[in-house]
């Protein structure tokens, strides 16, 4: 089966996006939360570092430090001491000695050059250097030269990762300010819908999009106030709408937004608040609508589960992500070419499901899943890319290039 499509009365996908970013404005609250507590959360302010990174100059090897220009006249040096992580050599080094001297540890005062103890022999008289290097300098990681106290390291907006509470860390920052989480109020709609577990009657399926969206809000690190399965039914839902809307940031709902006579959800968010743009030029996803209801932002994506996912990524995310006050990433692709024909008629950008894989010659490729019916939720299980088609691009012949974005860039890894 085919969706129909016609492009005109419909919003370009880069329209949406914008309105969407224009309308909604970032948390103003931030909190202080310690380095256990921040992962994934937005940086409310930047970081600047309070610190040199390393903190003294330091020795990259296990050797011996010395000033290279005694090396001048002679080539084995008395030993004066040691330096030892933890353990700096105390004073400034003698004329014409070397120190003992280990990985991290402080390079002594006085000392210019570090000697990997490879190139060393140990002798009764001293330290006999074999090899010497043309410049001072040599194996020594100066103060500051990572990270210069003062420096920026990150700004406003990052989503704080693993790798950096370990960078924050080694700045001796023990906790950051961050944006206050957001709160995501979820709804299905639709009489035929039943909870995973139950049997089904005649007609009945089951609620697969809910579960879908709560584990990507999860990924997105929204609070979530699940409100389960409403009926289409018009007081039902606006108890839902109500009971949704003073409790969250943002009501986000499945199904009942298209033109059907049980479609009521546009209805109720009009009489209740009112909606702002409705029908993109993408497909799946056609009808999604956004409005803002009387203390919340809503979003309403469509019935179908390939529907509701593709919506959920490219404008639900992006959405969220600037109420969150994240900076949004740049969306990569990748080029690939298309080893299957697919499918396409102009009018609306296509998100295919495909498979991304690297051919023989070291060249992406990328095939079809499938059926690319928006209910087909199996091309979704199937796939690990969206195959992106432009709306004027009509069908696509087997070998030709076509851009491709990698679902673990979309939070689904
Ligand atoms: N005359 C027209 N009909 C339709 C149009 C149109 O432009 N003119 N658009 C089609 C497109 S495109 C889509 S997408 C759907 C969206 O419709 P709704 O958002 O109103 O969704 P429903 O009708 O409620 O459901 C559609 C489909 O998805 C199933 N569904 C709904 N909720 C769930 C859920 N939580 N989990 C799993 N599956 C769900 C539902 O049973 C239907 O099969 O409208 C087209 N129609
Ligand atoms: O174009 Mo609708 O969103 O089937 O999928």
């Amino acid at each position: 089966m085919t969706d129909c499509c016609s492009a005109p009365g419909l919003m370009p996908l880069e329209q949406g996006l914008e309105k969407l970013c224009q309308e909604i404005t970032t948390v103003t609250e931030t909190e202080a939360v310690i380095l256990d507590n921040a992962l994934d959360r937005i940086l409310a302010q930047s970081v600047i570092s309070p610190v040199n990174v390393p903190s003294h100059n330091n020795s990259a090897m296990d050797g011996y430090a010395l000033r290279l220009g005694d090396l001048a006249n002679a080539d084995t040096l008395p030993l004066a001491g040691q330096s030892l992580a933890g353990h700096p050599f105390q004073g400034e080094m003698p004329a014409g000695h070397c120190v003992r001297i280990m990985t991290g540890a402080s390079v002594p005062d006085g000392a210019d050059t570090v000697i990997m103890q490879e190139q060393v022999n140990v002798t009764d008289h001293g330290i006999q250097f074999l090899n010497k290097p043309n410049k001072t300098g040599s194996n020594i990681r100066l103060a500051g030269e990572d990270i210069p106290e003062g420096c920026e390291v990150f700004t406003a907006g990052h989503k704080v990762r693993a790798q950096d509470l370990g960078l924050l860390a080694s700045l001796g920052v023990p906790e950051v300010n961050v944006y206050r989480r957001i709160k995501v109020a979820l709804f299905s709609t639709g009489d035929e819908l039943k909870l995973p577990g139950q049997s089904l009657g005649p007609g009945d399926i089951y609620d697969s999009n809910r579960f879908a969206l709560k584990a990507m809000l999860k990924r997105l690190g929204a609070d979530i106030l699940d409100l389960g399965l409403i009926a289409d039914d018009p007081d039902a839902l606006r108890q839902a709408f109500s009971e949704a809307d003073c409790q969250a940031d943002v009501v986000i709902t499945s199904g009942g937004v298209s033109v059907g006579d049980a479609d009521f959800v546009k209805d109720i968010l009009q009489e209740m608040g009112r909606m702002s743009f409705w029908k993109l030029a993408i497909k799946p996803g056609k009808p999604f609508a956004f409005g803002r209801l009387p203390n919340s932002w809503f979003i309403g994506l469509p019935g179908n589960p390939v529907s509701a996912t593709v919506t959920f990524q490219q404008l639900a995310t992006p959405a969220l992500m600037h109420l969150m006050g994240a900076r949004q990433a740049e969306l990569q692709t990748i080029q690939a070419i298309c080893k299957t024909p697919l499918k396409k008629g102009p009018g609306r950008r296509e998100f295919q499901r495909g498979i991304l894989s690297t051919g023989d010659n070291g060249q992406m490729e990328v095939v079809t899943t499938g059926s690319q019916g928006s209910g087909v939720m199996r091309s979704m299980g199937l796939a690990n890319c969206y195959i992106v088609l432009p709306e004027e691009q009509g069908n696509v012949a087997e070998g030709e290039q076509v851009t491709v974005q990698l679902f673990n860039h979309l939070l689904m890894n």
